[in-house]
């Protein structure tokens, strides 16, 4: 290596905070996470004061009030907000929502104070809030490189989060400095918080001179010569893009699950931990275990599984976050509770980060505002929502305890009930957005996150999709997959497409030889997995030699047998694990699936018949080794049926190349109609 090439190579590319447009507007988030932590201690304290001596009643609704009215303005005004973000200058819109900001917060305590004022103002401080956080939002992406959006919404997100416990400490430290300010400054006598509330606007005022002096931002990012649409399409196309993109539906169902499961933690939180014995000291470890689990989830999570598809590795940890939620609803300890909570924050913190990023990276300049602002506002209305019915329902259900012979064994209440509907939500959201926007189907999740934990690359990411159509053929020994491929690229071919048929093994010059070594059937005591090996090697060829560039070109590729055939033959017929048959045929292929797979389900009884000739190394496999190559290929077309279409083997082949060209009509890009077919039919000479 030359001494240049050695030096390049040991140049770390310099943190994000080093770009020093970011690290001032990173600062002003830093203050502004701070300040609205602070604001809402502060505000629900201040509420309860007011109305202390109204009763418990009074006072619980009064601080409910505050809670309803922060979140009432995303309802109403989220998407109207980012759609701002997008049209207007970022850089005024936040200066001018700092400023709004600093003295609505101040007004509070320079107008002494009553509970109607603290509720105009929170609405409108978190109506300004509105369009300061998709400014921002969409803001980030245009300081920071593409490949630097990931740390930059860590960092984002970690002072979102992170400056949470920090607020509380302040908060506390502010309320007993208040109190001592009473004693020597009349003014702050019985005003305990207004120290915190003075300390809040300052923070927003600080963001607004950052702000101010950031000169950096893009201007207006909708550009001006061209016919602007109206706000109010804006949005509508907003809602539009989002339900119409796979990837962006699928981020946000996720997002919501989260933030529903969170929410009906959030709910019982309280009487959950009093219920497990513990006090307020418990309640704030627990609330604290959130922030700690989060602030790792974003840290370390995406490091760890480096390897892993973001999209998966996103559904996943809402999974995952479902069964620790679940374990929180049963396991009654609180110890155990409180080191659960931290890997349900981790969980949550992961899925943030990527669904952030993801966002930031997929949506285009001029739609990014209303969709960060879109998705704020539905995750507020969903946690409104559920930290609104939550605690009823578990007040319904009441406390019940399990009994044997009159023995107290196991006490549910309520809180466990919601808990355990939180749980099952979030799996089910989490499962749905995988479903929405795996960017790897057919290749199994576990093989995915074992290749991951170790740390390997499983299959080339982020090249362009290939344009043509692949259908496989599967089925055990002549059960009809040569008549049945052949027959269905002649149809293809009438109708016009460039089809290539082929088959494994031996498509590739390599295939031939590896397809004599594999069949003849004098290499007896071939090991299994050598054989496993050879069919992959084999395969591997096919992919990049003949499948990919055809596929490249937009061809329809049909092939006689592919990955299945080796879990069925190798995974099933040899016993090997069927996760690492399946690992090194991902690898093989790069993780290419086909569009469809025909599975043609003969008895081996039936297709063991119908050959001639002298019987290849497989083929001379007893009855029982064909039957669970049979079993294991029906497992596979049940287990994800939108991919496979089954065929009885032994209907005519007529019957049988009837239900596949129903089938394909369905996938092709512009398929000939079925009665214009019976009209021109099919050109015999080609059939030939
Ligand atoms: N539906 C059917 N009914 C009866 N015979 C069939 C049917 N389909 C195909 N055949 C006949 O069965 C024999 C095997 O068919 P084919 O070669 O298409 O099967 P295959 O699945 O490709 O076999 P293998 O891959 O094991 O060589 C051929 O003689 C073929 O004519
Ligand atoms: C691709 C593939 C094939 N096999 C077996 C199945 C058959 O016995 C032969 C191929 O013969 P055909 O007449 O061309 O169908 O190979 C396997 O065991 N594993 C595989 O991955």
């Amino acid at each position: 290596m030359t001494s240049h090439g050695r030096s390049t190579a040991r140049r770390k590319p310099p943190h994000v905070l080093a770009n020093a447009p970011f690290r001032k507007l990173w600062t002003a988030m830093s203050v502004c996470s701070l300040g609205d932590w602070l604001n809402l201690l502060a505000l629900t304290a201040l509420a309860g004061n007011l109305t202390a001596a109204e009763g418990y009643k009074t006072q619980s609704l009064a601080i409910g009030g505050v809670f309803v009215v922060k979140m009432l303005p995303a309802i109403v005004l989220g998407p109207l907000a980012g759609a701002f973000a997008d049209r207007f200058d970022r850089r005024l819109t936040m200066f001018t929502a700092d400023l709004l900001r600093f003295a609505l917060v101040l007004s509070i305590p320079l107008t002494g104070a009553n509970y109607s004022w603290l509720i105009i103002a929170t609405f409108m401080v978190e109506c300004v809030n509105l369009f300061w956080v998709p400014a921002k939002d969409a803001t980030v992406p245009n300081l920071v490189p593409k490949e630097r959006l990931e740390e930059a919404n860590q960092l984002n997100l970690l002072v979102t989060y992170g400056t949470a416990p920090v607020a509380a400490l302040l908060f506390s430290v502010l309320s007993v400095a208040d109190d001592a300010l009473g004693t020597v400054v009349p003014y702050f006598e019985d005003r305990d918080t207004y120290l915190a509330l003075i300390i809040n606007a300052l923070a927003y005022l600080v963001s607004a001179f950052l702000i101010f002096t950031l000169r950096d931002i893009p201007g207006n990012h909708v550009d001006g010569t061209a016919a602007t649409p109206s706000v109010l399409r804006q949005i509508f196309e907003g809602w539009r893009f989002i339900g119409a993109d796979r990837l962006i539906r699928g981020l946000v169902i996720g997002m919501l699950g989260a933030f529903a499961a969170g929410g009906a933690v959030v709910g019982v939180a309280k009487i959950y931990v009093q219920a497990l014995g513990g006090g307020d000291a418990a309640y704030g470890v627990v609330f604290g275990a959130v922030f700690v689990g989060m602030a790792s989830g974003m840290f370390f999570g995406p490091r760890l599984l480096r390897e892993l598809s973001r999209r998966r590795l996103f559904g996943l940890s809402i999974v995952t976050a479902g069964f620790v939620l679940a374990a929180i609803a049963l396991i009654h300890n609180l110890v155990i509770v409180a080191l659960l909570t931290v890997a349900l924050g981790a969980c949550a913190g992961i899925a943030w980060i990527i669904g952030y990023t993801m966002i930031g990276l997929e949506v285009e300049d001029g739609l990014r505002g209303r969709t960060f602002s879109f998705l704020q506002s539905l995750a507020r209305v969903t946690l409104l929502l559920v930290v609104a019915v939550v605690p009823t329902l578990a007040g319904l259900f009441g406390e019940r305890v399990i009994r044997i012979e009159q023995e107290p064994v196991y006490r549910f209440d309520g809180s466990n009930l919601v808990l355990l509907v939180g749980a099952l939500l979030a799996v089910a959201v989490g499962l749905l957005a995988l479903r929405q926007m795996d960017d790897r189907r057919g290749v199994p999740i576990v093989t995915d996150l074992i290749a991951a934990f170790r740390g390997e690359r499983p299959a080339p990411e982020g090249t362009e999709p290939p344009r043509g159509m692949f259908i496989a053929f599967e089925g055990g020994e002549g059960s009809g997959k040569t008549t049945q491929s052949r027959l269905l690229a002649i149809w293809l071919r009438d109708q016009g497409f460039d089809v290539v048929q082929t088959r494994e093994p031996g498509s590739t010059k390599v295939g031939m030889r590896l397809r004599a070594i594999l069949l003849d059937a004098v290499h007896q005591g071939l090991s299994a997995r050598s054989e496993a090996l050879l069919y992959a090697a084999d395969r591997a060829e096919h992919v990049e030699k003949v499948i990919l560039p055809a596929l490249y070109r937009g061809a329809m590729v049909i092939s006689d047998r592919y990955v299945d055939s080796s879990l069925a033959y190798q995974g099933a017929g040899r016993s090997l694990k069927p996760e690492e048959v399946a690992r090194i045929n991902a690898w093989a292929t790069g993780g290419l699936v086909p569009d469809l797979t025909v599975l043609i389900d003969t008895p081996p009884s039936v297709g063991l018949t119908r050959l001639g000739g002298a019987a290849d190394r497989i083929e001379s496999e007893p009855l029982e080794f064909h039957e669970r190559v049979r079993r294991e290929f029906r497992a596979l077309a049940t287990a994800d049926p939108g991919r496979y279409l089954v065929v009885d083997g032994t209907l005519t082949q007529e019957e049988i190349s009837g239900a596949i060209h129903d089938r394909v009509r369905e996938i092709l890009p512009d398929p000939v109609p079925r009665e214009s077919e019976d009209i021109t039919g099919t050109m015999p000479a080609i059939r030939d």
